[in-house]
């Protein structure tokens, strides 16, 4: 899906105190204006004394008090569709109806119908809400919930109603919305010039701050202004927000995720400053490790708190800080490298099935699930911290009883994080508290598994696993073994858990006990035998006789209701009880109500403690996750040094590694190091597998920086401070970019910014473009990276040429990938092995794909020809280097034509050569330039 623009309205948008002549969202003048000519449109610029606009922007005095109400909630709403709570069913209006009729597929009816101007309407059953809201923000909309919020039946005139919430893709809570494997963030970016740089420098810096609305996950850090795409990707959030009035930023609307546009205050420093303090309960930020130079992100966590705060009516306590995120502690890994490592998505289907995370995935809760998202995308750098944690999976590795036991209690627990946020958020029911109770019974088994454990992580991980004896045991002995999710529903506190509860009950189930004891006595009494006892809102309990007995109706039935086949009568008698029993139900429910409240009061009491545990809950998970993975497929522990350096003995890809038959992927080594090579080029046959086997090397680099085993057989990683990986073509059409370009673009990141300490990986440079633009791009790229870089490199190419560079260059190695001749067949063996490959077999692999015989075969002939005719000069070209003196400062193989660049041995280079600049006149030089000029263009030359 591509991304979707809003804009929504700024402070106080969402009250219902509306400020006077306030324009909600960024509508065009012709919309806004008072010249509209839909009265839907006219509402959206609104004032508290202008509600109920006709269409000339006259006052509605026809217009129905609900109706009034309800273009009051849509003033509050800004460009969302408005859900309108009537009854038992959400309606939509006007142009939201004729929308949402679309998209959700609901009937578009009207109401009014026979008026000239009829209200189109469309609605649904109020349970179908989740999935209605999902189906809408899919499709790129955000939708307001606007709620009943008092008892219609205890309701005086109108009913009242609030918008709720207003939900988009990035502050979705519902847990039918989100998928619990993934974290769903809101995130914001606010550029600004760099603290420090000059005035008129173009050196900006990017403030990007994401926070979850359903964990309270909140982070932010200032990066480098051209570092946000590659943030964002990290991030993966489903919103973006950014300042309206920032002429420097221009969303990318091909992201996946949703752009909103947002008023420039809530970005302001002071103004975030003080809605961060304010929300975290603080003086100062100082806390919460932000530098002098963090005021961009800063204003970034500003921005996006008080977009939670507009569009979310409810407490927000479950936000109780903020993380700022230092990029120094964590692999770099831009936007490109993520994708085309796969490392959380595949690029085909953009799906997390497939990826490395898909693959490596064996957590037993949704909240590990999530973590090991964060890992995977976001490793470390910092030895220390990555031993601490390969420690306490080593410690599971090699205790399979404590992984299997900590792994099935994990799986006996809930998903803490959220169930916490929608507690804090009020958007809780019983089922929940039931939840948080269940999870907290399964502590106690965690922590004495986890006791004098060796490893630093799990030590620290059981110090945090906080039982809470009193809140576990009073949930323990409120909550029936079966709650409902919702609360209105009811029955859901334990009998005996509280006596006045308890005697209410009594008292409802012996009314109604007596009400059936009263129909049999009336039917023995009267005579008539088909007495029913009914019961409906406007009578109450009623008695219902049918026509062909109603002549032996007693006098004292009191004749109610007269319907086709029966008549309903009731009696002094039934109407008492009736009283005792609905007073006493209404009292039980009110009551029940009342100790839901006080039960969840006091979990929301121990918000900060159980997000603690929630926490240390989720990195056990992960610890017992990467565990579980090595052993089932039998990975190792890598050792980490701060070399530049890479030693995998018997590497496998790991997605590969567990996706083939057992014992179909062959492993191969890789050794890099500036004696066995820092740069290695990897020629080889198509389908060979040079692309799998750089791309398993830089994912076994980060999965070891993630705190991982990996697929091998032993695995010494120099730590890296940045991957790169350059694989293939992607076509970037969408973005007005030629394949060519974005190759380019992506490269020309690399060499400005990769360092020794980098790891690079290249698949093809230069293929987009001509046989000769593209060589002699990917020759400079290698003596670059070779000669101002240093850093570990792995590229995989089909231009045979480049093998030379081992001899000139000396941290350059050729590898290539065995395949045997068998009978006109290849067979593809799959193994990495030292030396250039002179082939590609490019029309055998055509030939496995199903290009016609025909074709084959002539390519074959064409082949034939063009080496026979070019072999000199295509398979041995000699490339000077650029101090003047070719490759080896000597001929190779004797051979001295320049094939790529045809000027090299040119007579006029060893004539320029020869001139003395210092004895010759000016004259004399442009006589000897039109002499070249002529002998150029002389067709002998
Ligand atoms: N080490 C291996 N063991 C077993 N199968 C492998 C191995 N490496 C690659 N393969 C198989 O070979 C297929 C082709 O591999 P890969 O795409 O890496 O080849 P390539 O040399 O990069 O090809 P091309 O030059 O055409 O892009 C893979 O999809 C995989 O199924």
């Amino acid at each position: 899906m591509g991304s979707t623009q809003h804009s929504l309205p700024g402070r106080n948008a969402c009250s219902q105190a509306l400020p006077r002549n306030q324009v909600f969202g960024r509508r065009k003048p012709d919309q806004t204006g008072t010249t509209a000519t839909h009265p839907e449109t006219v509402s959206l610029k609104i004032t508290a004394d202008r509600l109920s606009l006709d269409r000339d922007n006259r006052y509605d005095f026809s217009m129905t008090p609900m109706m009034k109400q309800y273009h009051e909630a849509k003033a509050a709403c800004g460009d969302a569709l408005l859900f309108f709570r009537m009854g038992d069913f959400y309606e939509l209006f006007l142009e939201d109806a004729k929308t949402a009729a679309g998209i959700l597929g609901l009937t578009l009816t009207s109401r009014d119908k026979d008026s000239a101007n009829p209200t189109a309407m469309a609605g649904f059953p109020h349970h179908q809400l989740d999935g209605y809201l999902q189906k809408l923000i899919r499709a790129g909309y955000r939708a307001a919930v606007c709620e009943q919020v008092e008892d219609p039946k205890t309701a005086k005139g109108l009913v009242k109603r609030e918008v709720t919430r207003i939900v988009s893709a990035g502050t979705l809570t519902d847990e039918g919305l989100l998928d619990p494997r993934e974290a769903n963030y809101v995130a914001s970016v606010c550029l600004m010039h760099a603290k420090g740089a000059k005035k008129n420098s173009p050196k900006t810096v990017a403030g990007i701050a994401w926070a979850e609305l359903s964990s309270g996950r909140f982070e932010a850090g200032t990066f480098d202004a051209a570092r946000v795409d590659d943030e964002l990707a990290r991030i993966g959030p489903a919103e973006v927000i950014y300042r309206e009035d920032d002429a420097h930023f221009h969303p990318d609307t091909t992201a996946p995720w949703s752009w909103t546009s947002r008023p420039a205050w809530s970005f302001a420093e002071d103004s975030a400053t003080e809605t961060l303090c304010k929300q975290f309960e603080v003086s100062s930020l100082d806390g919460y490790g932000f530098e002098d130079n963090d005021s961009a992100a800063i204003r970034a966590a500003g921005g996006v708190l008080t977009y939670l705060q507009e569009t979310q009516r409810n407490d927000l306590s479950h936000f109780r800080g903020i993380v700022s995120h230092r990029k120094s502690n964590f692999l770099q890994i831009d936007a490109a490298t993520r994708r085309s490592l796969e490392i959380t998505r595949t690029i085909r289907s953009g799906s997390r099935d497939g990826s490395l995370l898909g693959v490596i995935d064996r957590t037993c809760t949704s909240m590990g699930s999530r973590l090991l998202s964060d890992w995977i995308a976001a490793p470390l750098i910092d030895g220390p911290a990555i031993e601490a944690r390969l420690d306490a999976v080593a410690e599971f590795v090699s205790d399979a009883k404590l992984r299997s036991d900590v792994r099935e209690t994990l799986k006996q627990t809930f998903d803490l994080t959220r169930l916490m946020a929608r507690i804090a958020t009020q958007r809780t029911g019983p089922r929940d508290l039931l939840q948080v109770a269940g999870t907290l019974s399964n502590l106690p088994k965690l922590k004495a598994r986890l006791t004098d454990r060796d490893s630093e992580r799990l030590t620290f991980i059981e110090a945090h696993l906080h039982l809470c004896p009193e809140l576990r045991s009073k949930l323990e002995s409120a909550l029936a073994d079966d709650c409902p999710i919702s609360a209105a529903e009811g029955n859901f506190i334990r009998p005996g858990y509280d006596a006045e509860l308890d005697s209410l009950r009594e008292l409802a189930k012996g009314g109604k006990q007596w009400i059936a004891e009263y129909q049999k006595r009336q039917m023995d009494e009267t005579g008539i035998t088909n007495i029913k006892v009914g019961y409906n809102r406007v009578f109450g309990y009623f008695l219902e006789v049918s026509n062909s007995q109603k002549d032996r109706v007693p006098d004292f039935f009191i004749r109610k209701q007269t319907l086709k086949n029966c008549e309903r009568y009731i009696t002094p008698e039934l109407k008492e009880y009736e009283e005792k029993v609905l007073a006493a139900d209404d009292k039980a429910s009110a009551r029940e109500q009342h100790l839901f409240l006080e039960i969840r009061s006091l979990t929301h009491s121990h918000l900060s403690t159980l997000q603690e545990v929630a926490a240390a809950m989720a990195e056990l998970d992960v610890l017992a996750s990467q565990a579980e993975i090595a052993s089932t497929r039998n990975w190792t522990r890598p050792t980490l040094t701060d070399d530049s350096i890479l030693r995998i003995e018997s590497g496998r890809h790991p997605v590969l590694d567990v996706t083939m038959p057992q014992g179909e992927f062959v492993p191969n080594d890789c050794m890099q190091s500036p004696e066995a090579g820092m740069i290695q080029l990897i020629t080889g046959p198509n389908m060979a597998g040079k692309s799998t086997y750089i791309r398993q090397v830089a994912l076994i680099t980060l999965m070891a920086q993630a705190g991982s085993f990996v697929p091998a057989a032993s695995a010494e990683i120099g730590l890296a401070d940045r991957i790169f990986a350059r694989v293939g073509a992607s076509d970037e059409l969408s973005r007005g970019q030629s394949t060519f370009m974005v190759e380019m673009v992506e490269t020309a990141r690399i060499l400005n910014t990769a360092t020794s300490r980098s790891l690079v990986i290249l698949d093809e440079i230069g293929r987009g473009t001509s046989t000769y633009d593209g060589l002699s791009l990917a020759w400079a790229i290698t003596e670059h990276l070779h000669e101002q870089i240093g850093c570990r490199t792995l590229f995989a190419t089909h231009y045979h040429e480049l093998t030379q560079l081992e001899e000139s260059l000396p941290r350059v190695a050729n590898l290539n990938v065995a395949v045997k001749e068998w009978n006109d067949e290849v067979i593809f063996l799959h193994r990495i092995v030292r030396g250039g490959a002179d082939k590609s077999y490019g029309i055998h692999v055509a030939r496995l794909a199903g290009i016609p015989k025909a074709v084959n075969e002539r390519a074959k002939d064409v082949l034939a020809q063009l080496e026979a005719d070019h072999r000199d000069a295509l398979d041995r070209p000699t490339i000077r280097s650029p101090g003047g003196s070719d490759a080896n400062g000597a001929s190779v193989n004797g051979q001295y034509q320049m094939t790529l660049f045809g000027f090299a041995d040119h007579p006029l280079i060893g004539q320029v050569d020869q001139l003395d600049l210092d004895s010759m006149t000016p004259i004399e030089a442009l006589q000897f330039l039109q002499e070249a000029k002529q002998g150029l263009s002389s067709p002998s030359v």
